[in-house]
């Protein structure tokens, strides 16, 4: 039977009331359709804010106990019905069944728990100066616009503190991954939220998300995606003068130097770039290595690139998926075709899709040597299985060819001195950097510099998305 998709609008299922062209949910390992999303109009993207709009008085008020509960019980639902989340994530958008199961579906409960424990040491009210009390409130209603590569980690990591400090949301997430999005309604439905608190609707950005950015009532807008998509959003929410945080695309620098261990560091890198088929804005898919070294990481790249195994998305274990949907398969081709006419040189991979697969977006992983930073290919977000290696000689040349992007979200050192490594990381123009392959935890900033955004999401810092800080002066001294 053919999923169906509708909104979740004031505390029902209904669907829209102006309804756009449907778009077919494509299975990306197989191209199957498996199902239709109903994409709304300007006139459902009103219902939901006019739903988020009412609820937000009553629900503002509320204690932040109150909220803590009911958040408390959203992670207790999300836990019992996780397999079904994994589960949708990897129909949805081809992620490895393992990697679906043990990182995507895991972000829920992550940022849930990271925003709860943020909670208890958050400082809502406090004294600001001899006169003034400084208080915390829900900023309003907030749009979350959000795509759908790692999608419940952009959902949960935007509702969660949304959630938490008392405001209201619109979610349109990307009709590209619409199951794991409804089954976040179903999940804040069974938890209990009052109607109108949680919405969602599908819709095209343009469209849909436009009016979101643009609507008077929407107090902010929280958006995920590709930094051009971020642009609109940005000048669209201009008129209102609304906060608008932005989380962006990326062209991530791993610099490797000679005195790390070359051969796990390496595993690493091509591991990481091509963790979820590369679709992570995070991803180190720049590679940077110090020349006395260079050949041989060349060759270590080689080899582990050609062992990393391309398969179903059912198939257990440490193995790479399809590309979510046939935009990104005809995006990730051109990539790689520019890499081969730009004379870098081609190591794996390559055009076409890997043998023994000839239905779904499956791209062969390809990694190019002897890429320069100027090329196209080191410049933009590919978003695929694409790996640029580069040669430096010298720490300062390595932080200027790092830098030398458009992008800052993340960066990587590997190196066995440690106090090299603080320093590079002290320079490199990024909102995370990695030593040694230290992961990120959910308590810690995610964010980027330049045209990678201008938030801070996760924990703590992504609370501050969704708080205007009030100041009420008084006299202190009676
Ligand atoms: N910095 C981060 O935290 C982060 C995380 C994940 C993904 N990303 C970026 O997301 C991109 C991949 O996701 P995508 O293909 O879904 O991105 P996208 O920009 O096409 O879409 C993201 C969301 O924005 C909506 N949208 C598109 N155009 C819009 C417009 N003009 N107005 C309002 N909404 C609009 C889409 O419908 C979708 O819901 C990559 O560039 C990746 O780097 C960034
Ligand atoms: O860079 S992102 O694609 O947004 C991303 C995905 C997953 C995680 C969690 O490890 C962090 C960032």
């Amino acid at each position: 039977m053919l999923i169906s998709c509708n909104f979740y609008i004031d505390g029902q299922w209904i669907d829209p009331v102006e309804p756009g062209p449907v778009h077919a949910i494509v299975n990306p390992a197989d191209e199957k359709i498996i199902g239709t999303v109903l994409m709304g109009g300007k006139n459902d993207a009103h219902a939901a804010v006019d739903a988020a709009r009412r609820a937000f008085d009553g629900y503002s008020q509320t204690s932040l106990a109150e909220r803590r509960a009911l958040l408390a019980r959203l992670q207790a639902v999300f836990e019992r019905r996780y397999t079904e989340m994994a589960q949708a994530i990897s129909t949805e958008m081809g992620a490895p069944c393992d990697l679906a199961y043990d990182s995507q579906a895991e972000c829920g409960p992550g940022h849930i728990k990271a925003a709860l424990a943020a909670a208890e040491s958050f400082a809502f009210e406090s004294r600001s100066g001899p006169n003034g009390d400084l208080v915390c409130e829900p900023i309003g209603v907030c749009a979350l616009i959000t795509p759908w590569n790692w999608p419940i980690n952009q959902i949960m990591s935007k509702l969660a503190p949304a959630l938490l400090t008392g405001c209201t949301v619109v979610l349109k997430p990307s009709e590209f991954a619409p199951l794991s999005a409804r089954l976040v309604a179903e999940f804040v439905h069974e938890a209990g939220y009052p109607s109108g608190v949680f919405n969602m609707l599908y819709g095209d950005g343009p469209v849909v998300g436009n009016e979101l950015a643009e609507h008077p009532l929407v107090d902010m807008v929280s958006f995920t995606g590709s930094t051009a998509a971020g642009i609109s959003v940005a000048k669209a929410a201009a008129g209102t003068v609304k906060r608008v945080v932005q989380e962006l695309g990326g062209k991530s620098a791993n610099i490797v130097f000679a005195d790390t261990d070359l051969a796990s560091t390496i595993r690493r890198g091509v591991r990481q770039a091509f963790n979820n088929t590369g679709q992570s804005c995070n991803a180190p898919t720049r590679m940077l290595v110090e020349r006395p070294v260079y050949e041989q990481a060349i060759a270590l790249a080689a080899e582990y690139g050609a062992q990393v195994q391309v398969a179903h998305p059912s198939q257990r274990g440490d193995v790479i998926g399809p590309l979510a949907m046939k935009r990104q398969f005809d995006t990730v081709q051109r990539y790689i075709g520019l890499g081969i006419q730009s004379g870098a040189r081609l190591l794996i991979g390559g055009e076409g899709k890997p043998e023994g697969f000839s239905a779904g977006y499956f791209v062969r992983p390809t990694i190019f040597a002897d890429v320069t930073n100027d090329m196209v290919i080191a410049r933009e977000e590919i978003f695929g299985p694409v790996l640029c290696m580069m040669v430096f000689d010298t720490e300062e040349v390595a932080i200027r060819i790092a830098n030398d992007s458009p992008f800052g979200l993340a960066a990587y050192v590997n190196t066995s001195d440690p106090v090299r490594a603080q320093r590079v990381a002290r320079r490199l123009r990024a909102g995370t950097v990695s030593v040694n392959g230290v992961g990120q935890d959910y308590a810690s900033p995610f964010g980027g510099f330049k045209q990678s955004g201008n938030g801070r999401e996760w924990g703590r810092f992504g609370l501050h998305d969704y708080i205007e800080f009030k100041c009420i002066n008084s006299d202190h001294s009676q």
